[in-house]
């Protein structure tokens, strides 16, 4: 039967799938066992959606009274899922180029925070800015990423840190995602910081009793989606219980348990995370022994974050073997904020593979399949097979690993980007590999 279709992506020489069981997750070996077909094509329907992947002459077979909106000849190129950030912080303003000289000469991230930079110094500039210029920097800042591969990225709130400002963030998130092809997954962090004038204590009320409630009726009003909530359990921010009881409140609401933890003490959080159903904890530098063991048997997912400890050096590199050898999902995340500004997962798995020894196999399913599963898409992201999401990358290479060898390489390597069957970005230069 002939029938139209939106895109056949043909003859690559590789065309990796992650996974082809309808695994909502891989961990230990499976993360080493990654599915790749040689001499392979994928076909994407009219809804944007994968309707076939296999041989190349199967595809042909099967497709011969096919019509396309598009085909791209994929000879000697590589396809692999549209990679899955875990974790950014993208709506913001102000610039804090000037905080990396104070990291360089020795500053710790708690330091420059205590002297009312970090985060502080963010949230005065985003309380003060339009919605307009947030906006315009988010689409600039999203545009940087997927061009670097990412096709479903997590977006945080959390340089508010009162009502007004969290929700005009939530809003720009929306706006985005209602207008730009990259798939998005929101998250109220409120929690991000105690602001100031504020105690820790004060500041949970007014999420709790102020906060929660509105985004509750925005929800249910159906003006605002949030997919996810967030707290930064840390000494000297949010502790144990105050973390609790707002994780708490949001899972209450229907939101997905998602949250900083562990990153520069040991807080129990990964335990917390476990209990609470977490389907994600964030960072997890200084998670202990039991915190692991809690994260793998319920199948909370690490998202790691390599460039942390990459750009605040004291931090500790967070354990990356241990947490993939005790069964831990771990997935991989760009942590891309005013701090940490890095807009590249291909930068991130090569860090992950240099600084926390992952495997270049480990390092891909953690930025797909199990990122996916941080946020809750595995079901629809994070690999190539039949009915989920035509997100994929086309890269200028005969073998996948040079998106992850060639360090800062992803201009050259990424030939494409296609979200949903649509060609989203097109780099027609022509490399020498
Ligand atoms: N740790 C807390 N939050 C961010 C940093 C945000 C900032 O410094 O603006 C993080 O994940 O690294
Ligand atoms: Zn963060």
């Amino acid at each position: 039967m002939s029938r139209n279709d939106r895109l056949l992506v043909k003859n690559a020489k590789q065309v990796v799938l992650i996974c082809n069981n309808g695994e909502k997750y891989l961990t230990k070996q499976s993360m080493n066992n990654l599915c790749v077909i040689e001499d392979g094509s994928v076909v994407i329907g009219s809804d944007g959606l994968i309707k076939a992947v296999g041989s190349a002459e199967a595809i042909r077979a099967q497709y011969s009274e096919s019509s396309f909106d598009r085909v791209i000849d994929a000879t000697d190129m590589c396809v692999l899922p549209g990679l899955v950030d875990a974790h950014t912080h993208p709506v913001w303003a102000g610039d804090r180029v000037h905080e990396f000289a104070m990291k360089l000469a020795g500053a710790t991230y708690m330091d420059v925070h205590r002297a009312g930079g970090g985060i502080h110094f963010t949230v005065e500039h985003t309380r003060a800015a339009a919605p307009s210029d947030l906006l315009a920097s988010l689409r600039s800042r999203l545009m940087r990423l997927q061009r670097a591969g990412t096709t479903l990225v997590e977006c945080k709130s959390g340089y508010g840190l009162e009502l007004q400002t969290e929700i005009k963030m939530l809003e720009v998130i929306e706006e985005a995602r209602c207008s730009l092809p990259i798939n998005i997954s929101s998250t109220y962090c409120g929690a991000h910081a105690v602001p100031k004038g504020k105690t820790a204590a004060e500041a949970t009320e007014d999420i709790l009793l102020v906060q929660l409630p509105r985004l509750k009726e925005l929800m249910s009003a159906g003006k605002l989606r949030v997919d996810n909530i967030d707290v930064f359990c840390e000494q000297g921010v949010f502790d144990l219980d105050s973390t609790r009881s707002i994780l708490e409140a949001g899972k209450e609401m229907g939101l997905n348990i998602n949250f900083h933890g562990d990153e520069l003490h040991p807080m129990n959080s990964a335990q917390l995370g476990a209990e609470l159903g977490a389907l994600a904890v964030s960072h997890l530098e200084e998670v202990t022994d039991e915190g692991i063991v809690a994260m793998a048997k319920a199948k909370t997912a690490a998202v790691l974050l390599p460039t942390t400890a990459y750009i605040l050096r004291y931090c500790n590199t967070p354990r990356a073997r241990d947490m993939l050898d005790a069964g831990v999902i771990v997935a991989l995340g760009s942590d891309f904020n005013p701090n940490a500004y890095c807009c590249s997962m291909p930068i991130v798995m090569h860090l992950a593979c240099v600084n926390m020894r992952m495997s270049m196999s480990e390092a891909l399913a953690a930025a797909t399949i199990n990122a996916a599963f941080a946020l809750g898409r595995s079901h629809t992201h994070g690999s190539l097979e039949v009915n989920k999401h035509g997100d994929l990358l086309i890269l200028n290479a005969t073998r996948w690993e040079h998106l992850i060898y060639q360090l800062g390489g992803h201009q050259e390597t990424i030939r494409y980007v296609i979200i949903k069957g649509s060609v989203v970005y097109d780099n027609d230069r022509v490399m020498d590999l």
